[in-house]
């Protein structure tokens, strides 16, 4: 197994791969977006941190490609959604670098307040500018934390111990949260207008993109001081420019930017009063070693069939209720197969209904199961991280139920595809007997029992005398050998669906025979 280590992660981390049996490490660092589109293409997983760009490009040219890691916490190099649609793990590391990042954000609103920066540079260049340099206090003013989310909260914690009040701005944040950690829930407005400190620790998003632009600045107070240590451009940089040389803010300092790096005569590098930092947020020795280890365990645990944590692009599952699930999954995936086949066009809605003792488990990979039974045979290389989308992007709705008791079964898996028009088909599969096998029995509301291991010939037919053995004629005739049949009668509609297990499935001329015959209404072949 390949793993590319595209940027420069903590050796241990590295070790780590290198201890795995039939792992083989290729350390790539500094490698130009070509090269890396060359190494990915025979890759399994690649790890990085924030400087290499895992694009659609990349992800298209690797097709061996299983698990991105990012030992760090943001995302926006890696291609998500283009990962989603191959079918590729994405995952980061989210805790490992908190401190760090609280931390150098608490240094930047140190020396944004005492100018020590510049007083150093001034030392060094042999001045001793006493007058120049007053700063000011943190003591009794107020901090705005826009996003508080783990950083967002380790800086508030510290805000608070140099007697800062704290304003936060989440609308995640719940109010027993804020209450906890001691801060006051505040709305975007209030803390633009309110605070003498404004630090923003939120990914980038189409919602937080410039959410610092010239007209806050505007409505901030004279003098206000802010910090971007989360993702360039939360803060508009030309309306930061602007809002230092007006004197409207009084020191800024910034980790992040919106082009990485940012041009050698960037206006931003020329002003006195912002104190700028190359992405150093997650740089200190404890941080790397926390995320380098995190990531590596991370990727080898997924890569070897362990748990998957921390994936951004499916849900993390645990081993142990996956061995319960065991012997529910091939169950769920061939019910989900029938049901396409049952229903093969105009698919509106899924329904997966869970009965019994199942519903005790986490359900969700089962139900991902399901979708890849579904998508089968309409869709290539399907997996539990694509699964959900592909039915998704077939404009198909899917949900999962569940309900203790069902009368007939003491657990029961149970698939309605609701299509156009309103139509309904309905499957239901349970495991029997000592072996748990998996057998189909329910078709319709009818009650059936086949094997989930066959070719099935399901009819809706008249609930005539007749039928059994008109079929049992023409499959033979036709060379096809009947295995096993189960027959289920409706007295109240006259109809009766009968299910024939085969060994093969019948020829064309058969299958016209058989549609022809004016007791049969419905004939579908099913190909487990
Ligand atoms: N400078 C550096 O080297 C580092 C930067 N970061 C960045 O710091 C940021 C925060 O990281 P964490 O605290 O670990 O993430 P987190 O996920 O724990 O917190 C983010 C918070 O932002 C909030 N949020 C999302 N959209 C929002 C919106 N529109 N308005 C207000 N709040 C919103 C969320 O509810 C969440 O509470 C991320 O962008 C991450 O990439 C993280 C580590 C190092
Ligand atoms: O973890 C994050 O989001 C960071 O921005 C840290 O980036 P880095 O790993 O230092 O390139």
């Amino acid at each position: 197994m390949k793993i590319l280590i595209a940027d420069r992660i903590s050796p241990i981390g590295v070790d780590l791969f290198k201890a795995q049996p039939g792992f083989d490490v290729v350390e790539a660092y500094g490698s130009s977006p070509e090269q890396i589109l060359e190494l990915a293409k025979d890759a399994d997983a690649i790890a990085v941190r924030s400087d290499t760009r895992i694009t659609a490009e990349v992800i298209a040219a690797a097709p061996k490609l299983k698990v991105v890691g990012r030992a760090g916490v943001g995302v926006d190099n890696i291609d998500i959604e283009a990962a989603t649609d191959h079918g590729v793990i994405v995952m980061n590391t989210p805790t490992g670098n908190t401190i760090a990042t609280a931390e150098l954000t608490f240094t930047h609103m140190l020396a944004g307040t005492r100018p020590i920066v510049q007083a150093c540079a001034g030392m060094k260049a042999g001045r001793w500018d006493r007058k120049k340099y007053t700063g000011s206090e943190l003591n009794q003013k107020t901090l705005g934390v826009l996003g508080m989310g783990r950083i967002g909260a380790e800086v508030a914690k510290r805000a608070m111990a140099f007697q800062m009040d704290v304003l936060a701005y989440d609308p995640y944040l719940t109010e027993s949260r804020a209450k906890s950690l001691g801060v006051k829930q505040a709305t975007l407005d209030e803390v633009i207008e309110n605070a003498d400190y404004i630090t923003v620790h939120m990914p980038m998003t189409k919602d937080t993109k410039h959410m610092l632009n010239a007209d806050a600045f505007k409505r901030m107070k004279d003098g206000v001081r802010v910090f971007n240590c989360a993702r360039g451009g939360i803060i508009e940089e030309a309306a930061l420019i602007e809002a230092l040389n007006s004197g409207k803010v009084a020191a800024a300092g910034l980790d992040v930017y919106e082009d990485e790096p940012p041009a050698e005569d960037s206006p931003l590098r020329g002003i006195e009063n912002l104190v700028l930092t190359p992405h150093l947020g997650a740089s200190t020795v404890e941080a790397q070693e926390n995320v380098g280890i995190d990531v590596a365990k991370q990727m080898i645990e997924a890569l070897t069939g362990g748990m998957v944590v921390n994936a951004l692009n499916m849900p993390s599952v645990d081993p142990k209720v996956l061995e319960k699930l065991g012997p529910y999954m091939t169950l769920g995936e061939k019910v989900g197969t029938f049901s396409q086949q049952l229903a093969p066009e105009g698919v509106e809605k899924i329904t997966i209904r869970y009965f019994g003792k199942i519903t005790e488990l986490d359900t969700l990979p089962l139900t991902n199961a399901i979708q890849r039974g579904f998508l089968r045979d309409i869709s290539d290389n399907v997996n539990n991280v694509n699964a959900p989308k592909k039915i998704e992007r077939l404009g198909i709705a899917c949900d999962q139920v569940k309900s203790s008791d069902h009368a007939d079964f003491n657990e029961l898996i149970e698939v309605e595809v609701a299509c156009k028009g309103g139509k309904t088909r309905t499957i239901g599969g349970t495991l029997v007997g000592k072996n748990q096998t998996p057998r189909i029995v329910e078709i319709d509301s009818h009650s059936v029992e086949v094997s989930t291991d066959a070719t099935l010939l399901v009819l809706k037919n008249k609930d005539v005398p007749g039928i059994v053995g008109f079929i049992g004629v023409t499959l033979g005739e036709d060379q096809v050998n009947i295995a096993n049949m189960s027959l289920s009668r409706d007295k109240g509609e006259g109809f009766a669906v009968s299910v024939f297990e085969l060994d093969s499935a019948p020829s064309e001329t058969a299958a016209k025979k058989i549609t022809e015959h004016p007791a049969i209404e419905k004939y579908r072949v099913i190909k487990l």
